[in-house]
C-alpha cells in the first residue's frame, strides 16, 4: 500500500462546561443552544484511529476496538460522504474501498464521551486522507453533536449557526490550552451497572416534552455562555466554577423535566456534588467545580495548586477497598504527603462507590501519529483484534 494513503490520528475526549442538550435537526445535528467545552489530554483519554484506501480492497469496513462492526451506520456514512464531497484527490481514489480501525484506550458507550474522541478522530484522519483543509467541525458534528469540539484544543465554543443547512454550526476554539495552564480534570467513574438512556435518545425525549428546556434554551443559555466566556479570558476560576455547576445542575433538571424523566445522575453523584459544595464551603472559597453528563460520573475541574488536596480527600471521603496507587490513574501524583493541608470534611461514605479517578487536564486538539503506530498491516487488516 502507498504510505500516502493510510493515515493514523489520535483525538481528544471534552467535556461541556455549557451543556449541549436538544437539536432542532435531527439528522444534520444541528443543537438548540452554543455550548462550551474543555477537551482533555489525549495523553490519558483518547481515540487512535488508522485509515487506509487501496484499489486492493474488496469492500469498506471498519473495526471498532478490535471487534468488526458493521459500516452501514448512517452517522459514520453521512461522515464519510462529507469528506468525500469535499475531497482533493484523484476521481479514481475516490472509489477506493476504505478500512477504518479504531482504538479508545479508555471505556467505550460508558458515558465517557467515547462519540466525541472517536468521531473527532474519524473526521480527523479522514481529511488527511482525502486532502480536505477547510473547517471539518461540521462534519465532525454529523458523527456525533460533541465531537465537533473535540477538533479543537483547549476551550472550544459549538456555535448553533442560523443556516438550515448546518453549516455555520461549527466550533471554534476561545483559547488554547497554554492560556490556562493550570487548569486540571479530575474524572470520578462511578460504579454503575445500569444501562444509561443514550444522550441522543434522551435529548430527543427532552425536546419533545420539557418546557424546561425551552425556557433554559430562552432565558437561560447565553447568559451563561457570556460568563462562562469571560471566565475563561479572565482565568477567574470562582466565576468558572460557579457557572459549570449551575449548568450542569440546570441540564439534568431539564433531564428530570423530561416524560418520561431522564435520570442520569444516581445517589454517588448526587454524594459527589454535596462533597464538592462542602469542600468549598469548608475552605472558604471555590477549590473545585463538578459537571455530570448523561451518566453518573463526575467530572471535577480544579487548578493544580489545589490538586494534592483535593485527591487525598476523595480518597478519605470515597475510600477505595484496593490500593489508592490502583485508583488514581492519570498524571503521576503521590497524595500520601502527610504535609498536605486539606479543608476539614466530616463525610465518610462506604467504599468503592467510584470505580476508579483519571487524574488529567486540559489539553491539545487531534494530532496525526507516525506510520510505526497504524493499528493495520500491510495488507489494510487490524494489527490486533479482540
Ligand atoms: N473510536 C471510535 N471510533 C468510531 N466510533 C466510535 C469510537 N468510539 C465510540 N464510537 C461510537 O460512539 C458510540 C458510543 O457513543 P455513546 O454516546 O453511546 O457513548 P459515550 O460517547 O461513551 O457516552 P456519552 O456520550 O454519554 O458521554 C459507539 O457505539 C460508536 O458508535
Ligand atoms: C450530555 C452531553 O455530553 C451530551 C452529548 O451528546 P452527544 O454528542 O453524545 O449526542 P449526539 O449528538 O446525539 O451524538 C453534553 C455535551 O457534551 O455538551
Amino acid at each position: 500500500m502507498s504510505e500516502n494513503f493510510v493515515v493514523t490520528a489520535t483525538a481528544p475526549v471534552n467535556i461541556a462546561t455549557i451543556k449541549y442538550w436538544g437539536k432542532k435537526d435531527e439528522k444534520l445535528i444541528i443543537p438548540v443552544n452554543d455550548s462550551i467545552s474543555a477537551t482533555l489530554s489525549s495523553d490519558y483519554m483518547c481515540a487512535k484511529t488508522t485509515i487506509a484506501i487501496s484499489p486492493n480492497f474488496e469492500k469498506d469496513q471498519i473495526w471498532l476496538n478490535g471487534i468488526e462492526e458493521s459500516i452501514e451506520n448512517p452517522r459514520l456514512l453521512n461522515c464519510i460522504r462529507n469528506i468525500k464531497n469535499k475531497a482533493k484527490i484523484g476521481t479514481d481514489k475516490l472509489k477506493w474501498k476504505i478500512h477504518i480501525c479504531s482504538e479508545n484506550n479508555f471505556p467505550t458507550a460508558a458515558g465517557l464521551a467515547s462519540s466525541s474522541a472517536g468521531y473527532a478522530c474519524l473526521v480527523y484522519a479522514l481529511s488527511h486522507i482525502y486532502n480536505v483543509k477547510e473547517n471539518i467541525s461540521d462534519i465532525a458534528r454529523q458523527g456525533s453533536g460533541s465531537a465537533c469540539r473535540s477538533i479543537y484544543g483547549g476551550f472550544v465554543q459549538w456555535y448553533t449557526g442560523i443556516k438550515n443547512d448546518g453549516s455555520d454550526s461549527i466550533a471554534l476554539q476561545l483559547a488554547p490550552a497554554s492560556h490556562w495552564p493550570e487548569m486540571r480534570v479530575i474524572i470520578l467513574v462511578v460504579n454503575d451497572k445500569q444501562k444509561k438512556t443514550s444522550s441522543t435518545i434522551g435529548m430527543q425525549r427532552t425536546v419533545e416534552t420539557s418546557k424546561l428546556l425551552h425556557y433554559r434554551v430562552k432565558y437561560c443559555v447565553q447568559g451563561h455562555i457570556d460568563k462562562m466566556i469571560q471566565a475563561i479570558k479572565n482565568k477567574n476560576f470562582d466565576l468558572f466554577a460557579e457557572i459549570t455547576m449551575r449548568d450542569s445542575n440546570q441540564f439534568h433538571a431539564v433531564c428530570l423535566d423530561t416524560y418520561p424523566p431522564a435520570i442520569y445522575m444516581n445517589d454517588t453523584s448526587h454524594a459527589i456534588a454535596s462533597f464538592v459544595h462542602e469542600y468549598n464551603a469548608a475552605a472558604n472559597s471555590y477549590k473545585v467545580a463538578y459537571t455530570f453528563d448523561a451518566g453518573p460520573n463526575a467530572c471535577l475541574f480544579t487548578l493544580e495548586k489545589n490538586v494534592p488536596a483535593l485527591l487525598y480527600t476523595i480518597t478519605k471521603v470515597f475510600p477505595t477497598s484496593g490500593s489508592v496507587k490502583d485508583y488514581i490513574t492519570g498524571i503521576p501524583i503521590n497524595i500520601e504527603n502527610k504535609s498536605i493541608n486539606a479543608p476539614e470534611i466530616n463525610i465518610s461514605m462506604q467504599s468503592d462507590l467510584l470505580k476508579y479517578v483519571i487524574y488529567t487536564k486540559v489539553g491539545e486538539g487531534p494530532t496525526l501519529l507516525p506510520d510505526t503506530e497504524s493499528l493495520l498491516n500491510r495488507e489494510g487488516l487490524p494489527l490486533r483484534l479482540a
